[in-house]
């Protein structure tokens, strides 16, 4: 079977490891349900032909493993139902690309004239189905969730939806198609790297000839697969998102350096957590980002492992599904030179289609920053402050500066009953100081501290307490 021998032939241990588990999925299928009930979703885009080939080869491996060795010929071609969503809006080479093929491979085709969902209930009403292969990838705007086999949504007619490339990145297609010299639809070749409908899909800029003119580069030329739905013009690309935020947040305005932004803080490390090593991170940063006017809500030290970190994150507000991000992984196989087993490496998984690397002369590795979530990879404080002077040097960081707060101590001897009630007056009256008190030792002083970003504000508010209790209060330190 000629998928089967070109990628199996092809150096490529990545993709074959990608296409190794992905045929398992299709023969699975095969074996799960009745092949008349089966069906595949095919529309002429890359990820769907991508599909296709895998589908055939994995129906022949099937067949190769349950059946006699004699009928192989008779299974070059898998005459799977086929089913595709004609569309008035859709590219004129899509619908012929579509056409050809299924008459290329003998795929009985069912062509549908409505909806997604009401074709699928009409659909499942006319003929049993139990599952439909899709070519959705992680990144996808609809894959949030999935998995290789996953039901439908609730609401939707019930089958299982079938994603043998769920964890494919847009590099893994291009090698496959290329690996296996299929053909693809031409506009692919015009520099479209995701096609929806002619009224919300054109060219990638990102693919733009530099000679200024209309052409544009094949869409396999596009080397940050994270960009590949920036032609799809209507729809929102998290890209964009994450640099409009960035540059809104450099204008640095008046107004916004008053502003104080919050950050949280999210500690990684067993160690912490059964009491062996102290964090001196969480307070290093916490002084940073206090230093260019951030408050910080909210630290949080984890165990070392996905489920947790992702857990923490999401109650952080971001909320995206892992994959692997190729670019950082070939940072990490530089570093980690043999040891690095390059399949399925966890450090390498980041949320694609919103991951941004943030590259630094000064750093090895580059920062991670997907969406408000940016990642260190430090171990200790020395490391922690390289690492920052380098995300504050870094344009895309989106790290807006703010005016940055000032913080004055005082201390007493005083009870806190004593001074409870002038302390409430206090915040009422200065509403835009924070002010809290504390002791180091339960019999040692009362510290009182007010921190704001207007100094006279805060000079303002401690002054009215010393002169509340004359001669009871002393300056522990006081910073500008
Ligand atoms: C065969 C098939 C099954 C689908 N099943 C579901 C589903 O169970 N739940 C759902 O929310 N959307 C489902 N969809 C819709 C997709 O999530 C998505 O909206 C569609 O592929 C269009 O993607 P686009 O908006 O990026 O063009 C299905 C689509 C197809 C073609
Ligand atoms: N009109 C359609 N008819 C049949 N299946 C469809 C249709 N639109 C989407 N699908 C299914 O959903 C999958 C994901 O669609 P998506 O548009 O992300 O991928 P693609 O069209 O294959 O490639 P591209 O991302 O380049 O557009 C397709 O691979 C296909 O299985
Ligand atoms: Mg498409």
């Amino acid at each position: 079977m000629e998928i089967d021998e070109a990628v199996r032939g092809s150096s490529d241990r990545r993709m074959r490891t990608k296409y190794g588990n992905a045929v398992y999925v299709v023969q699975r299928a095969f074996a799960l349900y009745p092949f008349e009930e089966v069906a595949f979703s095919f529309n002429g885009g890359k990820d769907s032909t991508v599909l296709l080939h895998l589908i055939r080869a994995g129906y022949y491996l099937y067949k190769k493993d349950s059946g006699d060795g004699s009928q192989m010929d008779a299974v070059k071609n898998c005459p799977l139902r086929t089913i595709y969503f004609e569309s008035p809006c859709a590219f004129p080479e899509i619908n012929s690309f579509t056409y050809e093929t299924v008459s290329t491979y003998g795929l009985p085709l069912e062509t549908i004239r409505s909806d997604f969902k009401s074709g699928l209930e009409g659909l499942l009403k006319e003929k049993p189905t139990k599952a439909i292969f899709i070519g959705t990838r992680i990144g996808d705007p609809n894959a949030v969730g999935q998995e290789q086999f996953s039901p439908s949504s609730p609401g939707w007619p019930p089958f299982m939806r079938v994603n043998p490339i769920l964890d494919w990145s847009y590099r893994d297609v291009w090698s496959f198609l290329l690996t296996c010299k299929v053909k693809y639809c031409s506009l692919y070749d015009q520099g479209y790297t995701s096609i929806g409908s002619i009224h919300d899909t054109v060219p990638n800029a990102l693919l733009s000839d530099s000679s200024g003119g209309k052409s544009f580069r094949p869409a396999y030329m596009l080397s940050d697969g994270r960009l590949e739905r920036a032609g799809r013009t209507k729809k929102a690309n998290n890209k964009m998102e994450i640099n409009s935020v960035a540059s809104n947040g450099m204008t640095n305005t008046e107004g916004e350096q008053m502003v104080s932004r919050s950050a949280s803080i999210v500690i990684v490390g067993d160690e912490i957590l059964f009491g062996t090593a102290e964090d001196k991170l969480g307070a290093a940063l916490c002084n940073k980002l206090h230093a260019i006017g951030w408050r910080v809500s909210h630290i949080a030290a984890v165990r070392n492992e996905i489920d947790s970190v992702a857990e923490e994150v999401e109650r952080c507000k971001s909320t995206d599904d892992m994959a692997p991000d190729e670019e950082f992984e070939d940072y990490l196989s530089q570093i980690m030179g043999n040891d690095y087993t390059g399949d399925r490496n966890e450090m390498a998984l980041l949320p694609e289609g919103i991951t941004e690397l943030l590259h630094h002369k000064s750093l090895p590795l580059p920062l991670i920053k997907c969406r408000n979530v940016i990642t260190f990879a430090a171990t200790n404080v020395d490391e922690l402050e390289i690492e920052w002077d380098c995300l504050l040097d870094t344009q895309d960081s989106g790290l807006v500066r703010a005016k940055p707060f000032v913080s004055k101590h005082l201390r007493t001897a005083l009870s806190d009953a004593k001074i409870a009630p002038v302390l409430a007056k206090l915040c009422l009256e200065f509403s835009d100081v924070y002010i809290g008190s504390y002791r180091v030792s339960r019999s040692g002083p009362l510290v009182v501290n007010f921190t704001g970003k207007d100094y006279q504000r805060v000079e303002a508010a401690a002054e009215k307490l010393m002169s509340s209790f004359e001669g009871h209060f002393s300056q522990v330190d006081s910073c500008k």
